[in-house]
């Protein structure tokens, strides 16, 4: 079975060939990590983190980047407005994306790069571009000449006519429709010596930049949402293309979490974030629940569809867990080929959802009748499966918690029942002081202790 994969540039399925064989290099357009994230912020991290599962279980040597963009026009802003200096916002808020990323079980990438880490790459393909009449410095600012790029627009389609940058006009640019590699230094902003002037990059430029360096001069794949297919991979690809790279080989782009219709997002208000869903729904539940729609299409948020997907999730980490309790260890086995079909078709996550909820019943029914054996070998199959897509709820992301804490519990049964044994010598000795000190010292830390006919149990006091 080949993966197929929807490619946004050819606007086709394509069968996926990697420039090495057995290696996959993929780059993720990260955050700009300028606020808490909400649920939308996070799609793109989980409906990708199931491509690079699905890569390693071809056996692919996966290398994953994901930025970090820590300096931008917004986080500039905003650190001003909160009287905070610009870099402890952006590193508090990569914190709060890391955390988020971490609580919905996203495998860490590859690497991580800042993009204020990568200056001397951005400098070096900004001077190369310089060199080959792709682009110009101008009152301090480095611009892109679009028009010096007859393929400009491949990507998204746009004509070079209806081009619009988004960004501001910039007065030194020949052509409105050039967009900006270099900012120059403005008072009190950081800034970066270039040979053109001190200055700090645009947004752009440090993806191509960052890809380069850590994928090579061509990748693979090159994901991101939907709305950075214009301008910011159409620019990206312009740069790279320009500076002499062959760039990715696949665009991939993910749909957006809505609500009410319209894209989540602060500007509109109708955000929700990571940490306040969280207090509704299990991180395992929000992530199958993001995961859940193709990524391509759009999710449209409402309080009954996130119900409706964690307890769909809880149907089928219910059928693991009963299988494990009655039929004993649930390894993890191998995923069905109805399954792999669904995942190699463009990672069509319904169809394989599908499949999953059809060997949940067939396995609650072999269960119910008795067939312990057949439950098992379901249940392994449903384990392999719910891993590609990261929800495995016996996986130790999931559970690891709860082994601490029951290895913890195990520790403190040992050291109760030794001073429960002292206390009943001395009791036997009817040496009361001593028995007492025992039960206070118990109840001091919280453990309550109950005498029955099987001898003394103990409990922790309910809040401990
Ligand atoms: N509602 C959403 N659904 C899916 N992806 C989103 C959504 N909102 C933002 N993203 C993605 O998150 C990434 C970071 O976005 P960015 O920090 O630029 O925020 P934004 O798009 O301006 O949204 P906001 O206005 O909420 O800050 C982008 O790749 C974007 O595609
Ligand atoms: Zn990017």
């Amino acid at each position: 079975m080949t993966l197929r994969l929807f490619d946004t540039e050819t606007r086709a399925l394509r069968d996926f060939a990697p420039l090495a064989p057995g290696h996959a290099s993929v780059y993720l357009c990260g955050a700009t990590v300028q606020g808490d994230p909400h649920i939308g912020h996070v799609r793109s991290g989980v409906a990708f983190d199931v491509l690079r599962r699905w890569l390693l279980a071809h056996d692919y040597d996966v290398a994953f980047v994901r930025n970090v963009t820590d300096i931008e026009d917004k986080i500039l802003n905003k650190a001003a407005e909160a009287g905070r200096p610009w870099w402890e916002w952006a590193a508090t808020f990569e914190r709060s994306f890391t955390w988020a990323y971490q609580q919905l079980g996203v495998l860490p990438p590859s690497v991580e790069p800042r993009a204020t880490g990568h200056i001397t790459q951005m400098v070096e393909m900004m001077q190369r571009l310089i060199d080959n009449g792709h682009a110009y410095a101008a009152g301090g600012d480095v611009y892109f000449d679009v028009r010096s790029y007859p393929r400009y627009g491949s990507l998204s389609g746009h004509k070079l006519d209806d081009v619009h940058q988004g960004e501001s006009a910039g007065e030194c640019k020949r052509d409105p429709r050039d967009f900006t590699l270099w900012k120059a230094e403005k008072p009190g902003e950081p800034s970066w010596p270039t040979p053109w002037g001190r200055g700090r990059p645009g947004w752009h430029l440090e993806c191509s930049a960052m890809a380069e360096f850590y994928l090579g001069a061509a990748f693979d794949i090159h994901c991101g949402g939907l709305d950075l297919v214009f301008p910011h991979h159409e620019n990206e690809i312009a740069q790279a293309k320009c500076a002499g790279d062959d760039f990715a080989q696949y665009w991939l782009h993910n749909g957006w979490v809505t609500m009410g219709g319209e894209k989540m997002s602060k500007s509109l208000g109708n955000v929700l974030s990571v940490p306040n869903v969280l207090k509704k729904v299990r991180p395992q539940e929000l992530r199958y629940y993001l995961g859940s729609a193709h990524y391509r299409s759009m999710l449209e948020y409402s309080d009954t569809a996130l119900d409706e997907g964690a307890a769909a999730y809880r149907r089928i980490e219910s059928f693991v867990m009963r299988t494990q309790e009655r039929a004993g260890e649930v390894t993890i086995g191998r995923w069905t080929d109805a399954f792999a079909r669904a995942l190699d078709d463009d990672l069509a996550v319904p169809a394989a959802l599908a499949e999953v909820h059809g060997k949940v019943r067939e396995g609650n029914i072999a269960l119910d009748g008795g067939d312990l054996e057949g439950a098992r070998a379901i249940a392994s199959q449903v384990r392999a499966m719910l891993g590609i897509l990261g929800v495995d709820p016996l996986d130790e992301h999931w559970t690891q918690e709860t082994a601490d804490a029951s290895a913890a519990t195990d520790a403190l049964d040992v050291l109760v029942r030794a001073e429960l044994e002292r206390r009943q010598t001395a009791r036997a000795e009817k040496n009361w002081a001593v028995a007492d000190e025992v039960r206070d010292r118990l109840i001091r830390a919280g453990i309550e202790v109950t005498d029955t006919p099987n001898g003394p149990e103990w409990s922790l006091k309910a809040g401990q």
